[in-house]
């Protein structure tokens, strides 16, 4: 397992491009993310959100660039590799992908079969240790008092908390979270994000969140990244935007410019990135998220 030397950041994407059947989703993408930093990406539907966050733990494999993550290079990672990459990246998901008939616990347990190997039935078929740590993760979200109520009967909020925690069990060391507050109300949606934001900042944990609501992605982020039809148009501080500069991303008007000016050549706001490696990947599309649960 390749080790992160010290000051390499913990996520750096350098020209990527991806595309599917034969449609660019992904155009030069380079973005480098330093270790406990929270990026929002922001960006229209259909902008290339989730085929980012995809391509950053190996679902995806780039067309051309290079992706490292955690000092690995997906694509030219082995199988097992690959997984044991994965189980240093958390993944959350704006449908929780928890199991409604078992208890919170019993889900946020599940976080850590990846290191266990052997299939688990139960919470006692645990060892204690990671029940203590399980029950511990749950006290970090808010929820340990209701570790034993099954996940289909707590609110979306609450799911996604449990879902948050049985990442955390995992030990990541980078979270990557898409929408995972696009099916909450406005205040769960704060609680959600100020938890992974409190996380990332206690445990020093680079989250990298896909997020439509603006004023959330200011609020929450250290920086703002937004993705416009596959190429990345902003990236700044979130505390050097306005809600008014951000909007202008979703805007139809504004992208029709940003499209007249990539016709130009002319490539938008990339600063801080590094561009350094440019590698090739074979496609090895098609594969499902769930597994990183
Ligand atoms: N596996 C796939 N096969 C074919 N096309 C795909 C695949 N994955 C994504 N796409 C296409 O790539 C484009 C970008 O999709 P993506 O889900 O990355 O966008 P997004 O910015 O996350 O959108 P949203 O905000 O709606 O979730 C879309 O046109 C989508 O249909």
């Amino acid at each position: 397992m390749a080790e992160r030397i010290d000051g390499e950041p913990v996520l750096s994407l350098s020209e990527v491009g991806k595309g599917f059947h034969g449609t660019t989703v992904l155009d030069g993408i380079s973005l480098d993310v330093p270790q406990g930093q929270f990026v929002a990406l922001a960006g229209p539907s259909g902008a290339g959100k989730s085929t980012l966050l995809r391509l950053v733990n190996g679902m995806h494999l780039p067309d051309s660039g290079t992706v490292r993550t955690l000092g690995e290079n997906p694509a030219a990672c082995s199988r097992g590799r690959l997984r044991a990459l994965r189980a240093r990246v958390g993944f959350v998901f704006q449908q929780f992908g928890l199991v409604g008939r078992l208890t919170a616990l019993e889900n946020v347990l599940m976080g850590s079969l990846a290191s266990l190997r052997l299939p688990r039935y139960g919470v006692m078929s645990y060892p204690r240790a990671v029940r203590a740590r399980a029950v511990e993760q749950l006290d970090r979200v808010g929820l340990a008092e209701l570790r034993f109520q099954r996940c289909d009967t707590l609110s979306g909020g609450q799911q996604q908390r449990v879902a948050v925690a049985r990442t955390l069990l995992q030990g990541p060391e980078l979270i990557l979270a898409d929408e995972p507050v696009a099916s909450l109300d406005p205040a769960a949606s704060v609680l959600v994000l100020d938890t992974l934001k409190r996380i990332s900042a206690e445990d020093g944990i680079s989250v990298v969140c896909s997020l439509h609501q603006i004023e959330l992605a200011l609020a929450t982020a250290d920086r703002v990244v937004a993705l416009r039809g596959g190429r990345l148009v902003l990236d700044e501080p979130a505390a050097d935007l306005t809600a008014d500069r951000l909007r202008a991303i979703y805007d139809p008007g504004e992208t029709r410019a940003g499209q007249a000016e990539d016709r130009d050549g002319q490539a938008d706001v990339r600063d801080g990135q590094a561009g350094a490696c440019v590698g090739h990947a074979e496609a090895r599309d098609g594969q499902v998220e769930a597994r990183d649960g």
